[in-house]
């Protein structure tokens, strides 16, 4: 599903994280590490949104740096803390994010009512609560066909019953389609609750299998 080669993300002097060569098969991924270890880092390039040094494949050998445009419509990202332009409605929000990812037409329908977004998503994001946001996020990043959804603290800020709602979410995304997730998170996840592959580490600035 993701391959790194020679990969190094560097802040000015600081080398905040290097992997030299790692290939992870498809499925469902667990990222851990301590405050500052750099999992947002990590989740940042593959999403495309930091440059770094080495390159990035994903699927059938699409390269982030080859393939730029390709590579992005395959690799979907919710920020740990969204931050939207207060003046669009979520509506809009959605609307731009289908465009951009090709998703089919009418497909945030079934998200947004099983997400209960259906009551605020006509407001400015302005208005919203960090609960409200992350909601929108997370759906903004089911949208389109990636092969891969990038979740960076999905868990922080909703309520259990949406908790509830995203994993079956992500389960279903993966039975059915095939879908790769990379989740961070600092919170222990309930068992059973999804079908993990494993987990990860993000330890010594470089990124491990734990199991
Ligand atoms: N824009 C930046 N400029 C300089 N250093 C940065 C920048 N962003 C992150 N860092 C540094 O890179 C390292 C990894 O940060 P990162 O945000 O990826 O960690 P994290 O594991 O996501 O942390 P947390 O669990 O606290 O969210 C930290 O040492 C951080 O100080």
């Amino acid at each position: 599903m993701l391959q790194f080669q020679n990969f190094i993300k560097s802040y000015g002097n600081y080398p905040a994280l290097k992997i030299e060569s790692l290939q992870l098969e498809g499925g469902i991924y667990w990222i851990k590490g301590v405050n500052g270890s750099g999992k947002s880092t990590l989740l940042k390039s593959i999403a495309g949104i930091l440059a770094f040094n080495g390159d990035i494949l994903l699927g059938d050998n699409i390269s982030i740096k080859k393939q730029p445009v390709a590579y992005r419509k395959l690799v979907n990202f919710a920020e740990a803390e969204p931050v939207f332009p207060d003046f669009l409605t979520g509506t809009e929000m959605v609307r731009l994010f289908a465009d951009a990812k090709d998703a089919p037409a009418g497909q945030e329908d079934r998200y947004i009512k099983s997400m209960g977004i259906q009551s605020f998503v006509d407001r400015p994001v302005g208005t919203y609560s960090s609960g409200m946001m992350k909601k929108l996020s997370l759906l903004l990043a089911f949208l389109g066909k990636p092969k891969l959804i990038l979740l960076d603290e999905p868990l922080i800020t909703i309520d259990t019953a949406s908790l509830a709602t995203l994993n079956s979410w992500i389960r279903e995304r993966y039975e059915q389609e095939g879908t790769g997730f990379l989740l961070s998170s600092h919170q222990i996840l309930e068992n059973g609750s999804l079908p993990v592959s494993g987990e990860l580490l993000v330890e010594d600035q470089t990124l491990k299998f734990i199991s």
